[in-house]
């Protein structure tokens, strides 16, 4: 995720590569990120969190403690610290750094890659608007953002975060039927991703109602109807529900831990 964020922020233009460096464990990962974007890369985390102004913590969400403890003693108090791990909430952020640090608690998504990222961001109170607004442009140089309170920050994978995850699943069935039909595999996922972009778009930029922009889809007697009665018979917004509250119910574990 964190390499998406890099790539999406040199994309844009908004971030130039000599202003960005990051940590790794592995070579693999050090020589990959050197080679292929070509950023400052070590495995030297109190280094780079000396260095830095705004210090992206894009580890599992087990490893925050751990890289914490090791980087703690080398924040200064304007140093501010952006978490993108579910369940690392502000107070979890507090306890782990021992005191009161400028903490930017957000939910990117793997789109950023593309810069048609979706991200939700939410301070604790030592932030400045004015920071706040520097890692939103930040944010906003790969896709869309949009800050929130803290209480729906466990809701967030659900519809971003993770969910692009469920979009692949659907693209891909999509895909494997019409693979099914005999087209080329290349053609039916190009078909099918298109498809799911354009509807996507059409939502975002008409303001229409998504129910409204399926009725336009479907021809009285046509076949587009026959498609839709098939995906409410056989459950879909019932297991994009159960979905979404599972996302959210390991969201919500993960925080109280
Ligand atoms: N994947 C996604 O779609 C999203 C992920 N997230 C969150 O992003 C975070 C990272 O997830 P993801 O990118 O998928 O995981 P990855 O395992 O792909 O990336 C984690 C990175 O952290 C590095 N790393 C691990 N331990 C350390 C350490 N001690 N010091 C410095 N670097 C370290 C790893 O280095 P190396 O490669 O050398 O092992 C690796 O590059 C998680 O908290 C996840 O919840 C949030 C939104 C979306
Ligand atoms: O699956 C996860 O836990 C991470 C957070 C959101 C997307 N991937």
């Amino acid at each position: 995720m964190g390499q998406a964020m890099i790539q999406g922020m040199i994309r844009s233009g908004s971030v130039s590569i000599d202003q960005i460096s990051a940590t790794a464990i592995t070579e693999e990962t050090i020589d990959f990120v050197s080679g292929e974007i070509g950023i400052r890369i070590s495995d030297d985390n109190k280094r780079l969190a000396a260095d830095s102004d705004i210090l992206f913590l894009a580890v599992k969400p087990y490893v925050y403690q751990g890289v914490i403890e090791q980087i703690k003693s080398e924040l200064s108090e304007d140093t501010i610290i952006v978490t993108i791990a579910p369940g690392i909430n502000l107070e979890t952020m507090r306890k782990y750094l021992g005191k009161n640090v400028k903490v930017i608690r957000s939910m990117p998504n793997t789109p950023s890659l593309v810069g048609e990222g979706m991200s939700v961001l939410c301070p604790n109170e030592l932030v400045t608007e004015t920071e706040l607004n520097a890692v939103l442009d930040l944010y906003e140089s790969f896709g869309k953002a949009e800050v929130i309170k803290e209480n729906l920050m466990d809701a967030v994978p659900a519809v971003s975060g993770s969910s692009p995850a469920f979009v692949y699943m659907f693209i891909e069935a999509m895909a494997d039927t019409a693979v099914q039909q005999g087209f080329p595999r290349d053609k039916a996922y190009k078909m099918a991703a298109q498809s799911v972009s354009g509807a996507a778009k059409m939502i975002l930029e008409t303001g229409e109602h998504p129910g409204k922009l399926k009725d336009d889809v479907c021809t009285p007697g046509g076949v587009t109807i026959e498609g839709v009665t098939a995906l409410e018979k056989h459950g879909l917004r019932k297991a994009v529900i159960e979905a979404m509250n599972a996302t959210t119910e390991r969201s919500g574990y993960l925080s109280k831990q």
